[in-house]
């Protein structure tokens, strides 16, 4: 068996097709552009490539994009005014701060800082409490675009038996949420569980967010099963530089029914869910209807 391989760079087009589309009426109804704020601290340099293309592709599709990029020595008083002058500005319905921080900032005040209506990441504690809740909120634009794949590829889910390997609460936590909200029995993997391998073997829906480049193989996984990679890993091979997941791509085609390449799999679903949660946030903030855009 050759599994399918899910283009994620097709879906996200689609997707940045419709918002695109939504947002001469949202201009008409607010006489302005939905806006993004994007903050980045220090020049990590896959940081600033991950920010230009947040700002790039919200210019793209018609959104206004503020990029704040704020010198390594940024103190955390400094970075808490530069958010709480972002919650004050009407014109900006959506904050992202990139993360990791530099290693003197604590992110967690500055997450719980953001305006939970601004929280396009979906990572305050009020957005994570809402997801648990089943109350509408802002949702992490990895796993959101993880489940609009896994929607598109297999319809339903009820029922399906899902791992989801990583605990972190940008992906793991959240993904383990919504796939419980879609019906799946879900399992929870990460680095101290026991026989990895077996647990892998009984999901018809793997999501992979360990951050540990193709750690999962071929032969871990049940026959005909969804895979969705979220690691992106720079490793050396042959001499050369290249990004892997944390699946074993060519292992795991022989046994999936379907599969996320990376790169061109989840990642351009992220950025593009970016911009979904900026357009979701600025019409909630107008009090607009909400466009259907999945
Ligand atoms: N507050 C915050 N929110 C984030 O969502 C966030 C963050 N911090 N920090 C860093 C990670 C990483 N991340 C990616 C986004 C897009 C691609 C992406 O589009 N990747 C391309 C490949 C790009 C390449 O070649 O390097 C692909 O997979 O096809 C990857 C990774 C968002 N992150």
């Amino acid at each position: 068996m050759t599994a399918q391989t899910i283009d994620g760079k097709a879906h996200a087009d689609g997707l940045g097709a419709r918002i695109s589309g939504a947002i001469p009426s949202f201009r008409e109804q607010t006489g302005r552009p939905p806006g993004l704020a994007v903050v980045l601290v220090g020049t990590d340099p896959a940081s600033e490539v991950y920010v230009s293309s947040k700002g790039r592709m919200a210019r793209k599709l018609g959104m206004a994009s503020f990029e704040h990029i704020l010198p390594e020595a940024t103190t955390q008083q400094q970075l808490l005014d530069l958010i709480a002058q972002l919650n004050a500005d009407d014109s900006v319905d959506g904050i992202l701060v990139q993360l990791p921080l530099p290693a003197h900032l604590d992110s967690l005040p500055v997450i719980e800082a953001i305006d939970p209506a601004k929280d396009v990441d979906g990572l305050h504690p009020s957005s994570a409490g809402r997801l648990v809740s089943g109350l509408p909120g802002l949702v992490s634009c990895t796993p959101l675009g993880c489940l609009m794949l896994l929607r598109s590829q297999l319809g339903n889910l009820s029922g399906l038996d899902a791992v989801v390997v990583g605990r972190s609460i940008l992906v793991g936590k959240p993904m383990a949420q919504l796939l419980l909200a879609e019906n799946c029995t879900v399992s929870m993997a990460h680095s101290r569980t026991r026989d990895l391998p077996g647990k892998i073997r009984q999901a018809d829906i793997v999501v992979a967010a360990a951050g540990q480049a193709e750690m999962i193989k071929g032969d871990w996984i049940k026959p005909g099963a969804t895979v969705i990679d979220v690691g992106t890993s720079r490793i050396v091979r042959d001499g050369r530089k290249t990004l892997v997941g944390d699946v074993e791509f060519a292992s795991a085609c022989g046994v999936a029914g379907a599969i996320t390449p990376v790169p061109g799999g989840v990642g351009p679903m992220t950025i593009m869910c970016l911009m979904h949660n900026t357009l979701l946030a600025a019409c909630r903030r107008k009090a607009l209807a909400e466009p259907r855009l999945w």
